[in-house]
């Protein structure tokens, strides 16, 4: 694994914000980390990049302890961003990419084409204050991997976006994870994270409550679901034994069932209601399992 992260926790005085959070994560690979506000996101973030000293625990990166020797190595966008209203893109482009040891050649060259494609080269003398929230966005995304950074990571990158620049941001962090950089990062929107994440962790209260892959959460958690189409009232489908109603609407009625034998019973009563357009099974969506973790009835 090119990053370990083993028990770490974080106590304020009376506060246990992260309480021994362990995952690991393999080179090329990305990382959904979730959870709802205040549940310890950011600062697990902080405590892998040596930001916030950790109460206890260990992080291990290319099976080294991490220090900052490897700040080069590592890029970060914070949710809080944290431009220089006052420069210009170039300058702070510039100053923070020296900042990670780069030359002013390869600054120069890198700059180019991240603004290139992110569609913003004309902004490159404005000053940052001029710019909108979403193309000061870009500049911060820029500067957290103009390094090629061996691990990225993102709180929050597409937050304030709009639906065309969050393609384009997208785009650009599946290009440098195809390229090998590890990313982790934290969003609250489920699609964008079964879109693009391989593994995620949920992390609820400060404990980390699911860790692995999407696919075999999603395959091997404990209920599946039935969608049914057609002009019928399906309401008295949740007397079946092993299926629960989750919801219905103008088109569909979905229901939750235990397993494949709750099923069967299922379309056995169902074949006899009258004509039905759908009848299928599928996986509970990574926005199911997410609210069934750490919903209201977890408060
Ligand atoms: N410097 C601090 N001093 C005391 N408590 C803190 C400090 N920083 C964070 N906390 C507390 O630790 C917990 C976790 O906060 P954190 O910012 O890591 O959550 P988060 O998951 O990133 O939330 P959000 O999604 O809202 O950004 C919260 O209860 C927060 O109030």
């Amino acid at each position: 694994m090119s990053l370990i992260v083993r028990n770490i926790t974080k106590v304020y005085k009376d506060t246990k914000a992260v309480e021994d959070v362990s995952f690991s994560l393999k080179e090329g690979k990305m990382l959904g980390f979730l959870g709802r506000n205040g549940a310890g996101k950011t600062t697990t973030f902080r405590m892998i990049l040596g930001l916030t000293e950790m109460t206890r625990g260990e992080v291990l990166f290319w099976g080294e302890k991490m220090t900052n020797k490897f700040n080069n190595q590592i890029g970060y966008l914070p949710e809080e961003r944290g431009l220089h209203p006052k420069l210009t893109v170039s300058q702070e482009l510039f100053y923070l990419a020296s900042l990670k040891g780069m030359n002013k050649k390869e600054i120069k060259k890198e700059v180019s084409y991240w603004m290139k494609k992110f569609d913003i080269e004309e902004n490159i003398n404005k000053k940052i204050e001029s710019l909108s929230k979403g193309n000061q966005q870009k500049i911060q995304l820029i500067a957290s991997l103009i390094h090629k950074p061996k691990l990225l990571i993102l709180d929050e990158p597409f937050s304030g976006l709009d639906p065309i620049n969050v393609e384009l941001l997208k785009r650009a962090v599946i290009e440098l994870n195809s390229k090998g950089t590890m990313i982790i990062f934290s969003s609250h929107r489920m699609d964008h994270v079964e879109e693009l994440c391989d593994d995620i962790c949920l992390i609820n209260k400060g404990k980390l409550v699911l860790n692995g892959s999407i696919n075999d959460i999603k395959k091997d958690y404990g209920y599946k679901k039935v969608i049914i189409e057609g002009n019928i009232d399906f309401s008295r489908l949740s007397n079946v034994p092993g299926v629960s109603k989750m919801e219905t609407n103008k088109k569909q009625s979905i229901f939750k069932i235990e397993n494949y034998d709750a099923a069967e019973l299922l379309f056995n009563e169902v074949k006899d209601m009258g004509f039905i357009q759908r009848f299928q099974i599928v996986e509970p969506s990574l926005n199911d399992i997410y609210i069934d973790q750490v919903g209201e009835k977890n408060e």
